[in-house]
């Protein structure tokens, strides 16, 4: 069968469109675990015996001094770099040293880093319909025949991330602001259960930043989202629960009172920016 005319069935919910049901088992534990890790590069220690669990919908900031290991904890959950030893699992399910970068992705963990990398030349309802489509081929023929089935998820993004009254405008002229919240409402497209931000407000103004608080508290018990961010003005406006990490280990973990009371903390880092 040709895909138009697969497409031409109405009657049928096609994969691509279709969230993935979410296999992720959180019912006696975390949706993140990482037990022990440990990566060195070049016998240097980048990760030292890290243990962090992220619960079902929990907003979690990351925060540590340059080099501590911010990107490198990312880089192991989403299976760009393979740990020397340790466990990390998703749910109670997944183990995700056995699966690669896609696998992962496809499980429903979504990483946004830094810089945005939005299609500028497309509109801001085209960026997102592109997000949602895994089969790229059929973009035209599905702008055509299935928008009732897509609009209402892409209306609902364009809500969360506050670009309703732009969504025919081209990405190109959008605020360094609204292509961080383009993005994050591309990942948001595929329904990840777990949002890995990278330092998401660097380069924003304080309005944008305001916003940016706004949005991620909003998706925080959808899913879950881990946020490293240096920001501390920002990490203070959205966190619940903070990790603070330090030459590849957790130090400090605790409400932002909390850390930034802990003499260890304040010694390690935050004495450093006093
Ligand atoms: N591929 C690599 N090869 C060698 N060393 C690396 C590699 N990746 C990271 N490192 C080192 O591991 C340590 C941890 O780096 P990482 O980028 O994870 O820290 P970070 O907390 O994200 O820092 P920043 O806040 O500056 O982004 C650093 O000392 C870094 O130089």
């Amino acid at each position: 069968m040709s895909i138009i005319q697969e497409l031409s069935n109405r009657d049928r919910v096609f994969e691509f469109l279709t969230p993935v049901a979410s296999p992720v088992d959180v019912r006696h534990g975390p949706i993140l675990y990482l037990e022990d890790v440990n990566v060195s590069f070049d016998g240097f220690r980048a990760i030292n015996n890290l243990n962090l669990t992220i619960d079902d919908g929990e907003l979690r900031c990351i925060i540590g001094p340059n080099g501590a290991g911010k990107t490198t904890m990312m880089d192991i959950i989403t299976g760009k770099t393979a740990p020397d030893t340790g466990s990390v699992w998703f749910g109670s399910r997944h183990n995700l040293l056995t699966m690669n970068e896609p696998e992962i992705a496809s499980l429903g963990i979504g990483r946004k880093f830094q810089k945005p990398t939005v299609f500028e030349a497309l509109t801001v309802f085209e960026n997102l319909e592109l997000a949602m489509a895994t089969d790229k081929r059929v973009i035209p023929t599905l702008r055509a025949v299935m928008k009732a089935e897509y609009r209402d998820r892409i209306d609902e993004v364009l809500e969360t991330i506050g670009l309703e009254n732009l969504r025919d405008q081209l990405a190109g002229i959008l605020s360094h602001g609204q292509k961080q919240w383009l993005e994050i409402g591309m990942l948001l497209m595929q329904k990840p259960r777990l949002l890995l931000v990278d330092e998401p407000v660097a380069g924003m103004t304080e309005q944008e930043m305001e916003r940016t608080a706004e949005l991620l508290t909003s998706l925080a018990g959808k899913q879950s989202v881990v946020v490293v961010e240096h920001d501390m003005g920002f990490v203070r406006s959205i966190a619940r629960k903070v990790t603070v990490l330090h030459q590849g280990s957790v130090l400090a973990e605790g409400s932002m009172d909390q850390v930034s009371n802990d003499p260890e903390v304040i010694k390690v880092y935050l004495g450093e920016e006093a």
